[in-house]
């Protein structure tokens, strides 16, 4: 039987919400073969991020090679990638193994305020990493501290920013809304010539640890399938649409969205 290989290069949360474990669920729920390379271990639950351990350069070039000279994958998704070096290495081993359908999900910042990338590690993956990249899914901080601007607080705003993070070189970009403050939620993706607007009901629940990974990582699981980025970017939407409706009241802070839901949604029908 052939599946196809969705790979993850992220942090790890030791919550289970967000990072890799995020992913590795998201590709399962979504019928890919899961992959990772941990960039990073965080002492992590829903209270927000207790400790960051980066891991060596040794040891991630040594996942890396693993899993690329051997299993191969049809989409990558990068997440959390802390330092400058760690960018550039993952940047130099996805051209030098060709990998295509790259997913950059710019992570900076936890949900809790904690930092997940170094602030001198921005040029970096400003130069090296977003040139490569597919598709982009930067959140509105994210977005605005990729331009140079102190905020994005409306949707024209983020019809300006959009365009403007496409010049920075990748094929699309998708500007998640999820930090506008009211309205619905809406997702901007923009392919060089039209902008796509994905609109849902904005859910009023604080549990929202992990979303950004869950959907970059739905994005890749659906690239990796084969499917073109209109298609993949509106399975990713509806996927964390659900996984949010349904998201798990587990810990004392901020919880996780529910990746089994999509899946047992569509099971029902
Ligand atoms: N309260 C919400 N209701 C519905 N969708 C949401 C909500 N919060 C975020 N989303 C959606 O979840 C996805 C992740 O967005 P966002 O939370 O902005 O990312 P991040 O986790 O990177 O900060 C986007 O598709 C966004 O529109
Ligand atoms: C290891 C790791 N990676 C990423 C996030 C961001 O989470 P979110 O998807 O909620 O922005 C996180 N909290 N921890």
């Amino acid at each position: 039987m052939t599946i196809a290989k969705a790979l993850t290069i992220a942090g790890s949360d030791s919550g289970g919400g967000a990072g890799i474990q995020a992913d590795l669920k998201t590709f399962q729920e979504l019928n890919t073969f899961g992959m990772s390379v941990i960039t990073a271990l965080t002492a992590q639950n829903t209270l927000g991020v207790h400790g960051v351990f980066p891991q060596s350069l040794e040891a991630i070039e040594a996942q890396l090679n693993a899993v690329l000279s051997d299993i191969g994958t049809d989409a990558v998704k990068t997440g959390m990638l802390f330092s400058a070096d760690i960018i550039s290495l993952v940047a130099t081993k996805l051209k030098e193994y060709k990998v295509t359908n790259i997913v950059v999900d710019p992570v900076m910042v936890a949900k809790g305020g904690a930092s997940l990338l170094l602030d001198e590690a921005t040029k970096a993956l400003i130069e090296e990493l977003l040139p490569i990249a597919t598709v982009i899914t930067p959140n509105l901080p994210e977005a605005a501290k990729i331009v140079g601007l102190k905020d994005i607080t409306s949707l024209e705003e983020m019809k300006q920013v959009v365009v403007d993070l496409h010049k920075l070189g990748p094929k699309y970009v998708v500007l998640k809304g999820g930090h506008l403050t009211d309205g619905p939620a809406v997702d901007l993706l923009f392919d060089g010539k039209t902008i796509h607007e994905l609109e849902t009901k904005r859910i009023d629940t604080k549990h929202t640890h992990g979303t950004g990974c869950t959907f970059a990582a739905a994005i890749a699981a659906e690239l990796a399938k084969g499917a073109d980025i209109v298609k993949a970017v509106e399975t990713a939407k509806a996927f964390i649409t659900i996984a949010i409706t349904h998201s798990l009241h587990i810990g004392g802070g901020i919880g996780p969205t529910n990746h089994a839901a999509y899946r047992r949604l569509a099971n029902e029908k």
